[in-house]
């Protein structure tokens, strides 16, 4: 988890949404960002200064482990979600290679998760970056918090992994193309 040597400090694309920006959904159906989940975690996560990122999560009963409280793999993947959006301030398509993550409170249900994601290092493909989750306001205690190492992809690991019947009506999606060229890549 550790920037190799030569790792780079990340560089904030020009074209990056600007500071206080909300970042919308890249998939209605993803279960992270998407609001056709209704389970989902419906995170809305805004663009920040450098090469940052903050979103907000409400806690819902449909995302509980023990009795009243979060399950670690959602907040997990709340973590990973903020993480993922920073690929729109490099603009760049990335997905998690690895993501280690420390759970230091617990998280109620009906909790507002406050997460703040941002880049340390890029080397080659590889952007190493950091993300907390503090409850009781954007300042309060870290709840959760995760390193990981995001890989740069082209839209081809998609279409080439996804299956078919979801691949296919992404790329009928006028909506859908947008987002993907707005990632400087040619679906
Ligand atoms: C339309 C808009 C959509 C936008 C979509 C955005 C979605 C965001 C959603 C939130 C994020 C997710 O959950 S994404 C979903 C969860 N993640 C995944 O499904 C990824 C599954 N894994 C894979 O597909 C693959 O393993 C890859 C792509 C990560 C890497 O495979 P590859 O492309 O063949 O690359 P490879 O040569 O192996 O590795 C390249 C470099 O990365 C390093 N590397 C590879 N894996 C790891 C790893 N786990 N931990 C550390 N480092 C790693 C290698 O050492 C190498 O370093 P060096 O030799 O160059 O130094």
């Amino acid at each position: 988890m550790t920037p190799p040597a030569g790792a780079r400090p990340p560089v904030r694309h020009p074209e990056a949404p600007a500071p206080g920006e909300i970042i919308g959904s890249h998939y209605e159906h993803c279960f992270g960002c998407g609001g056709g989940q209704p389970h989902g975690l419906h995170l809305e996560t805004r663009a920040r200064e450098g090469v940052r990122v903050t979103a907000e999560f409400r806690v819902k009963e449909a995302h509980q482990g023990a009795p009243g409280l979060a399950h670690g793999g959602v907040l997990a993947t709340a973590l990973d979600e903020t993480l993922g959006a920073l690929g729109w301030m490099l603009r760049v398509i990335a997905v998690t290679g690895r993501l280690e993550t420390d759970y230091l409170r617990p998280v109620p249900v009906d909790t507002v998760l406050h997460l703040d994601a941002e880049v340390l290092a890029v080397h080659g493909r590889k952007i190493y970056c950091t993300a907390t989750g503090r409850i009781g306001g954007p300042e309060g205690p870290v709840a959760v918090r995760a390193d990981a190492v995001f890989i740069e992809v082209k839209i081809d690991h998609f279409i080439e992994n996804g299956r078919s019947a979801e691949i296919q009506a992404v790329l009928a999606d006028p909506d859908q193309v947008k987002v993907a060229r707005a990632l400087e890549v040619n679906p």
